[in-house]
């Protein structure tokens, strides 16, 4: 069975010479979801990198996952649209809930949480020779999406306004993804995923590679999306992680110990008053 026709089961089709869309005619109503990640525990063959981790990520707020070097917050933020499964020596165990539905139950399709539950990667990855107008509507022929030009109009301008890209690649959008900067590349990409509407979205220290200016340019989208879409962010970045997140969970490996959570909760609590010590010595910066 093709990929395509995976994702045709489920998502409804519509016919090219139906009227210009709203968004809710080509995915349903815009709704955030609740992410509910339970006694996750991975594994990179013999070598356990996280233990028995749970989260809530609750629907349309920003959760920040922090933690030093090597503690398993990139492994957890995979686990959590199935793409840990895509490295052969990885396994894992627990749930992931998304809106009660366990991601990983036998009966669900991989193809389905990976459209619910998109993702941003640390190095902008967009077609370079691809327009910036394919590029944004490049996850509908994945996901098995037909639609006319006037929706996919509608599509193209709705996300790039939605990734604060808009006003800067109206006027040329067929030229190539490949030709914008750094960060518009990065917005170009943060559109791409809006733009098949997930329910979630993943971002693995998305500013990490970007100047200030692009650094605050994707905070103000992810403002802009707060309330819409259920995002949980990977930063180094202290001050980016308490200006962008509600909540904020502490990622912490001892020395051969697989990762854990060992503190979480709102962001302005886990800034101010840490329960633990460890929390507070890794957000005022004592370690690393
Ligand atoms: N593909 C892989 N194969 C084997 N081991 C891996 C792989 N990816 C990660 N690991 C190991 O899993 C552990 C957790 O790595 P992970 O990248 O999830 O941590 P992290 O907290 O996101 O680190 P960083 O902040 O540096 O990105 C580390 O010990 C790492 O070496």
């Amino acid at each position: 069975m093709s990929t395509d026709s995976l994702f045709t089961e489920t998502i409804p089709q519509l016919s090219l010479d139906e009227a210009p869309p709203q968004l809710p005619e080509l995915f349903g109503p815009e709704v955030a979801s609740e992410l509910d990640a339970r006694n996750i525990s991975a594994w990179f063959g013999d070598h356990k990198v996280l233990d028995r981790v749970s989260l809530t990520m609750h629907a349309g707020q920003v959760t920040a996952l922090i933690g030093p070097s090597g503690c398993g917050k990139s492994t957890f933020l995979r686990i959590l649209n199935r793409m840990h499964e895509m490295i052969p020596s990885a396994s894992l165990a627990g749930e992931v809930l998304l809106n009660g539905t366990d991601i990983y139950d036998p009966g669900q399709k991989i193809t389905a949480a990976r459209r619910n539950i998109g993702m941003v990667f640390q190095k902008a990855n967009p077609f370079p020779a691809m327009s910036i107008y394919e590029n944004t509507i490049a996850g509908l022929k994945l996901c098995g999406i037909r639609a006319n030009r006037a929706q996919k109009d509608f599509l193209v301008e709705d996300s790039l306004r939605k990734a604060s890209l808009w006003e800067e690649v109206k006027d040329r959008l067929e030229q190539p993804g490949g030709g914008l900067s750094g960060g518009q590349q990065q917005r170009l990409c943060i559109a791409r995923s809006l733009a098949i509407s997930p329910q979630v979205l993943l971002m693995d220290e998305p500013c990490s590679a970007l100047d200030p200016t692009s650094t605050r340019r994707v905070e103000e989208t992810i403002e802009s999306l707060r309330g819409q879409v259920t995002i949980v962010i990977v930063t180094h970045n202290m001050q980016q992680a308490a200006r962008v997140s509600d909540t904020c969970a502490f990622f912490l490996a001892s020395q051969n110990t697989p990762g854990v959570i060992v503190e979480h909760g709102e962001t302005h609590a886990m800034f101010n008053s840490p329960q633990d010590q460890r929390t507070n010595d890794y957000v005022n910066g004592r370690f690393g």
